[in-house]
């Protein structure tokens, strides 16, 4: 049951296979700020990321992935909307075929260009695959990449690409600070979710930051140049992998900002 974004195994067709794609807490979703309440209870974020836990840098032929050595509190999110300690598992991106689409959530109906996902899991846990099954198991921060500027810490990433173009490619990523991927400010958006592919199980506390980071036409060219295919296979540039909008189904969405 090879899931993908083709047609044949794409968002469409998840729910023959995960049943729960139609599920009351699905994500992404279409933020509509107008509809979102301020929260005044909600505290600031507290992101601590510590660069000697990156450890590598995958294609896994849905997207790709910086994973962090996850068996100390060195890399964690606390406060926001959660409780406890969170440790940061992986970083990865969803992006399009050309800059006017690419994102999960959407702002308003409005798409950008990529998003990147930040994967945390909650320490009440022994570890990262008990969290994900769990409602406050994962939390998950999400960036949106508007076309700016070269991006100068998105770039160390991109230089990686080389050795990791087709599925199943790694290559050791050591000394990375996520933290230069965050934007200036950390003002959020925060709702009840889901991760957003396969298993796309109903644990994720979404944090989704209203201030984008910036990423130039080049930049995004070269993420378009990774492949959803493994060697020997016919070459499928990775682009589209992005799962649309869910249904709400009632689900309150709070902001951390007036
Ligand atoms: C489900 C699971 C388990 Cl359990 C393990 N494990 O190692 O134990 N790994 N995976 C895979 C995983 O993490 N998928 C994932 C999917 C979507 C997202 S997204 N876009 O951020 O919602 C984040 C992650
Ligand atoms: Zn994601």
């Amino acid at each position: 049951h090879a899931w993908g974004y083709a047609a044949t195994n794409g968002p469409d067709k998840w729910a023959e296979n995960f049943p729960v794609a139609n599920g009351p807490r699905q994500s992404p979703i279409d933020i509509v700020p107008g509809e979102a309440s301020f929260d005044a209870g909600l505290k600031p974020l507290s992101l601590k990321y510590d660069p000697s836990t990156s450890i590598d840098i995958l294609n896994n032929g849905h997207s790709f992935q910086v994973t962090f050595t996850d068996d100390t509190d060195n890399s964690t999110l606390k406060d926001g909307p959660i409780s406890g300690i969170y440790r940061l598992k992986q970083f990865h991106f969803h992006w399009g075929a050309s800059d006017d689409k690419g994102s999960e959530h959407t702002v308003a109906g409005t798409k950008y260009p990529a998003e990147l996902h930040l994967v945390h899991w909650n320490t009440k846990y022994p570890s990262f695959g008990d969290a994900a099954s769990k409602p406050d198991g994962l939390a998950v921060v999400g960036v949106f990449l508007k076309i700016g500027a070269e991006n100068a810490s998105l770039q160390k990433v991109i230089d990686a690409f080389g050795a990791i173009k087709a599925k199943g490619k790694q290559t050791t990523f050591p000394n990375f600070d996520p933290a230069a991927l965050l934007p200036g400010c950390l003002d959020y958006w925060t709702y009840d979710g889901s991760l957003t592919t396969p298993p796309l199980l109903e644990s994720v506390t979404w944090i989704v930051c209203k201030e984008p980071i910036s990423v130039s036409p080049e930049q995004m060219a070269k993420f378009r140049s990774l492949l959803f295919s493994g060697d020997g296979e016919a070459e499928c540039c990775m682009v589209d992998n992005y799962r649309p909008p869910q249904p709400l189904k009632g689900r309150p969405v709070r902001a951390s900002f007036k």
